[in-house]
């Protein structure tokens, strides 16, 4: 089932620009400037029910504009939007039941109060009936295993204890469509790894389907299973994730140790990546394996130990998205 459809959709920003200085301040008083920024253009995209769309692009790419569209935090300056069958700009209660956003750079719970009584607030926001509340609440603070959080005041959590609160909060009335905009910001390695299983199992155990944006190249390769790339607006890639990686992990690495390794002249030394007197490092293309496999026993008659690994999912993506962004 088709849950999301984008088609043919633009976003310009226009902003007022003012000359430096004071008479530039006086000036813009009586003449404006505008600039039109292009944040997205001409983006068509098709999510189906329980798909993980990770969506990447360098800074300004335009994923946080395209988040707030599909949510109807924005109007598009053209192209339709459907989710769930919704017109997202309308925000209809109906529809806002069913959504969420989740933003690593804002916070929605009290500050100066414990979780719990945000919990409350968003109940009643959400319209969420009592039985259903108690269910949800159980099943949320069980699974991010928060039950002794819940009276703390938030100002007193740590970054990755207010992330989980966060992350309740936004999912207290089981929305089938989640936005994830940087949900692991600023948060250490353990607590990133530990909010994607949590959204990972929410998402498993519900059905949901989700686009995340994520400058951690992990919260993608971990969750996601499809990717679009974002390039100044436009998009540049849509493909499963499993498609990336055949059509880009193109290389092997090869670490060759020996006592006094010998290693290889010409055009092997452009693939070589490091090296010392006991071992080396190559990059080498899948096809040139068996080559390089023979010519490098052939100058080495005592290898010591020869091992042959794939280049990380995240090294491609990211020397992928270097490459795109330039
Ligand atoms: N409210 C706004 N008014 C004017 N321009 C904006 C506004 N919001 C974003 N932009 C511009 O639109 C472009 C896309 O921004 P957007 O925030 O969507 O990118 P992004 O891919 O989410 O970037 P980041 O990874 O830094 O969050 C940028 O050039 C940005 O400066």
């Amino acid at each position: 089932m088709v849950v999301i459809k984008v088609e043919r959709v633009s976003k310009e920003y226009r902003i007022k620009q003012t000359e430096p200085g004071i008479k530039g301040a006086l000036k813009g008083l009586f003449y404006s400037n505008t600039k039109t920024i292009q944040a997205v253009k001409d983006i068509s995209l098709t999510v189906n029910e329980k798909e993980i769309v990770g969506l990447l692009g360098a800074n300004g790419a335009g994923k946080t504009t395209l988040l707030k569209l599909l949510t109807g935090l924005l109007y598009p300056t053209c192209g339709t939007i459907s989710v769930l069958g919704y017109r997202p700009f309308e925000r209809l209660p109906e529809f806002k039941k069913q959504i969420t956003m989740v933003m690593g750079n804002k916070n929605q719970l009290w500050w100066d109060l414990p979780p719990i009584e945000s919990f409350n607030l968003t109940k009643e926001i959400y319209q969420i009936s009592n039985k259903e509340y108690k269910h949800n609440l159980e099943y949320l603070v069980n699974l991010f295993n928060i039950e002794d959080l819940l009276n703390t005041q938030v100002r007193n959590l740590s970054l990755g204890q207010r992330m989980k609160c966060e992350l309740i909060n936004s999912l207290l009335h089981f929305p089938k469509v989640i936005f994830l905009d940087e949900p692991t910001l600023g948060l250490d390695i353990i607590s990133q790894k530990m909010i994607r299983q949590f959204i990972k199992k929410y998402v498993q155990e519900n059905n949901a389907t989700v686009i995340i944006t994520s400058h951690y190249i992990q919260d993608i390769t971990n969750l996601a299973d499809r990717i679009v790339i974002l390039n100044q607006g436009e998009k540049i890639y849509d493909n499963s994730l499993s498609e990336f990686i055949k059509e880009h992990q193109l290389y092997k690495k090869v670490t060759v140790f020996a006592k006094k390794l010998r290693i290889l002249p010409d055009t092997w030394n452009e693939m070589l990546l490091e090296s010392d007197v006991f071992k080396a490092t190559y990059k080498i293309p899948n096809q040139l394996i068996s080559r390089f496999l023979q010519e490098i026993s052939a100058v080495n008659t005592q290898i010591e130990n020869l091992v042959v690994e794939d280049v990380p999912i995240d090294n491609i993506l990211e020397e992928y998205l270097g490459r795109a962004y330039n």
